[in-house]
This record gives C-alpha cells, sequence and structure tokens, in this order.
C-alpha cells in the first residue's frame, strides 16, 4: 500500500508546537511578527501571501503586510526594506518572489538584515547552511525534511535525486540531504535542465523531491517501486472548476502512486510545509532577537 504524505496534518502540528513558543515569547514580552512585502500583480503570489497572513493569526504572529506597485522603481521596495529592518516589531521579513524584471533580486535578498532573513535566502544565511550551521533553513526544504521525519522515511545511506537546482528550492534541499545527521546522510544526485538521463537516474532513486515546475512529467513507470516521492511542485493548469484552474504537482499522482512506497498529494503537502516552517523560523528569529529559549532546532 502506498503511503499518503499527508502535509496538511503534519503542518497543523508544526503550527501547534509554533503556537505554544509564541506563548513563551509573549509571557517574556515579545509579540513575535513576520512582515510579508508584495511587489506583484501576480495572482498566485497575492494568493500566497494572503494565506501566510492567515497563518500567523492563527498562531499568534503580529503579520504586516506591505505592498509595492509592480512597476514602481526599486529604491521603494529597498526602502520598505531598510524599515523593516529597522523595526523593533519586526522579526522576520519575506519578500515574495518573483520580483519584477527591472528589481535585482540579488540585491533585494541581500538588503534584508540576516537576522530577519526567516526565508534563509540571504548570502550569509546560505553560507551558513552549507557550512552545516544553518540559523534559518529555507522553508520548503525544511518542510519536506519534516515530513520525511513524520514519516520515519530513511534518509541515510538512501539514493535521492532532487530534480530542480533553484535557489530557493533544489540546491538548499540537496545540502540539506547531503549533510551528516537526521534527515540527512543520503548519497544527492541533482537534477536540472542540462541532466541526461533523468529517467535512468529515477530508476535508481529510493527517494525522489521534485520541484521542475513542470505538470506532471514524471509517472509511476519512471520510479524505482517502493520510492518515496515528494511532490514540491505546484502547477496551475487550466480546468473546468470554479476558479478556471487546478493545481498539479511535476508528478502525475495517480499513477506514482501505483510505484510509490509514499507519496505527497498536490495539493495538501509540501505547500502547508512551507508556510508552516516560515511562522517556525519567525518565531526562532524574535528568539534569537531577544535572547528567549525558543527551543527550536
Ligand atoms: N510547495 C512549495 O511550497 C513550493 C513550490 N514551488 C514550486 O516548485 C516548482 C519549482 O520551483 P522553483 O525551484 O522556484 O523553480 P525554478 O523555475 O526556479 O527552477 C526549476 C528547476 O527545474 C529545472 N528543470 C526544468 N526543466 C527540467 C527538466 N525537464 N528536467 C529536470 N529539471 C528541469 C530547472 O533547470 P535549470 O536550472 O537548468 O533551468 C531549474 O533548476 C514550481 O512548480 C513552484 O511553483 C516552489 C516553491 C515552494
Ligand atoms: N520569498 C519567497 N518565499 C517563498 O517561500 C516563496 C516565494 N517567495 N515565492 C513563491 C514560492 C511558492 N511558495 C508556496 C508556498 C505555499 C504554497 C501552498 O500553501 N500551497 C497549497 C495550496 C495553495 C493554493 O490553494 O493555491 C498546497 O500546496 O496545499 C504554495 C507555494 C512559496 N514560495
Amino acid at each position: 500500500m502506498t503511503e499518503i504524505i499527508d502535509g496538511s496534518a503534519v503542518a497543523a502540528d508544526v503550527r501547534a508546537e509554533v503556537a505554544e513558543r509564541v506563548e513563551t515569547l509573549e509571557s517574556a514580552g515579545v509579540t513575535p511578527g513576520l512582515a510579508t512585502v508584495l511587489m506583484s500583480d501576480d495572482p498566485a503570489s497575492e494568493t500566497y501571501v494572503s494565506m501566510k497572513q492567515r497563518d500567523c493569526e492563527e498562531v499568534g504572529i503580529e503579520g504586516i503586510h506591505v505592498e509595492i506597485d509592480a512597476d514602481a522603481p526599486a529604491e521603494e521596495l529597498y526602502e520598505t526594506i531598510d524599515d523593516l529592518n529597522e523595526r523593533d516589531d519586526v522579526h522576520g521579513i519575506l519578500v515574495q518572489l518573483p520580483v519584477p524584471d527591472h528589481v535585482d533580486k540579488r540585491s533585494v535578498l541581500r538588503q534584508i538584515d540576516p537576522e530577519k532573513d526567516v526565508d534563509g535566502f540571504h548570502p550569509e544565511n546560505v553560507g551558513r547552511l552549507v557550512a552545516g550551521d544553518a540559523r534559518f533553513k529555507p522553508c520548503t526544504p525544511h518542510g519536506v525534511q519534516k515530513l520525511l521525519e513524520a514519516y520515519d522515511v530513511e534518509t541515510e545511506g538512501a539514493d535521492a535525486v532532487v530534480i530542480g537546482r533553484s535557489d530557493i528550492v533544489g540546491k538548499p534541499m540537496a545540502n540539506l540531504l547531503i549533510q551528516k545527521g537526521p534527515v540527512g546522510n543520503a548519497t544527492t544526485t541533482v537534477c536540472h535542465s542540462r541532466t541526461e538521463d533523468l529517467d535512468g537516474k529515477l530508476a535508481d532513486a529510493d527517494l525522489v523531491v521534485a520541484a521542475a515546475g513542470i505538470p506532471e512529467f514524471i509517472d509511476g513507470s519512471m520510479l524505482k517501486p517502493g520510492a518515496t516521492v515528494i511532490d514540491v511542485g505546484i502547477n496551475r493548469v487550466d480546468a473546468d472548476t470554479e476558479k478556471g484552474y487546478a493545481l498539479v504537482g511535476d508528478v502525475d499522482y495517480d499513477s506514482a502512486s501505483e510505484t510509490a512506497g509514499a507519496i505527497t498529494p498536490v495539493p495538501g503537502g509540501v505547500g502547508p510545509m512551507t508556510r508552516a516552517m516560515l511562522l517556525y523560523n519567525t518565531v526562532k528569529a524574535a528568539g534569537i532577537r531577544h535572547d528567549v529559549e525558543v527551543d527550536l532546532d
């Protein structure tokens, strides 16, 4: 029987843990605050940011939201980040990606105070992660690790294939999987658009993390029987639904379920975990800033 890895359920557990830590902070006189910054008209980005704000409310984190016109000069975004860096009530800052083409993403990520960089995208935090001394693990790969832990998936010695090498998913995912320690010690292959023979690599993989952004391009016939499949992809495809679209992963769920040992659905898999780990990192940031022991790894 294929096990369904229920990201919504594990994310609810993480939020409950975060809510407890928020109480610890409150009793020390600290209300954690998360600022989300949106400079985009993309409807998907708007949806994600409003979900993040709702999550904050649920666990007792103060949500602060800033919207900037997508055609405003880049300086407006830099100034917003400077203000948020200075504010004592803001412990975490997330600039929703992608930013418009006229804004340099690298400069934006460098502008965020690394101690408030709850995405973990600032080069200082990337460096710490790679060095095995992470402060904020990027939310999606961290969420994947929590899922693997919750379902007792053995990564030690496993052959893992990560599909995608982006800075926000693929690279940090691979970095975490190769690290010594729990939910690590995997032998990890990172695949991308120039990879030759992806099929051959998948056929040997005990663990597949798919993050290419291509709707349902992996099917059951490509997988090793019993493999654990983590589908990070979230793709909007035209469908005759109320919203006019449906969400599908990078994996053809029905077909992959025939072969996989365990699999995450889309929606309800990695997505909710990404949001939960953002709350987690925000509470961690507030603990560091105010020297309150919140006991989060
Ligand atoms: N569940 C969640 O919480 C999150 C979901 N996502 C979703 O995950 C997906 C990936 O996101 P993100 O990493 O930001 O995307 P990017 O577009 O930044 O990266 C996609 C990666 O996939 C690689 N790729 C493209 N085509 C192929 C192919 N045919 N075979 C193998 N690799 C390929 C690209 O290679 P190359 O580098 O050569 O171009 C690139 O490295 C998207 O669907 C996104 O919506 C993203 C973040 C969070
Ligand atoms: N600075 C920054 N940090 C990010 O972490 C970041 C980002 N920019 N830009 C875009 C990607 C994408 N991402 C998602 C998070 C949650 C869901 C999510 O919760 N998905 C739900 C469904 C959502 C829906 O219904 O549309 C699910 O899969 O069940 C999806 C996507 C974070 N990202």
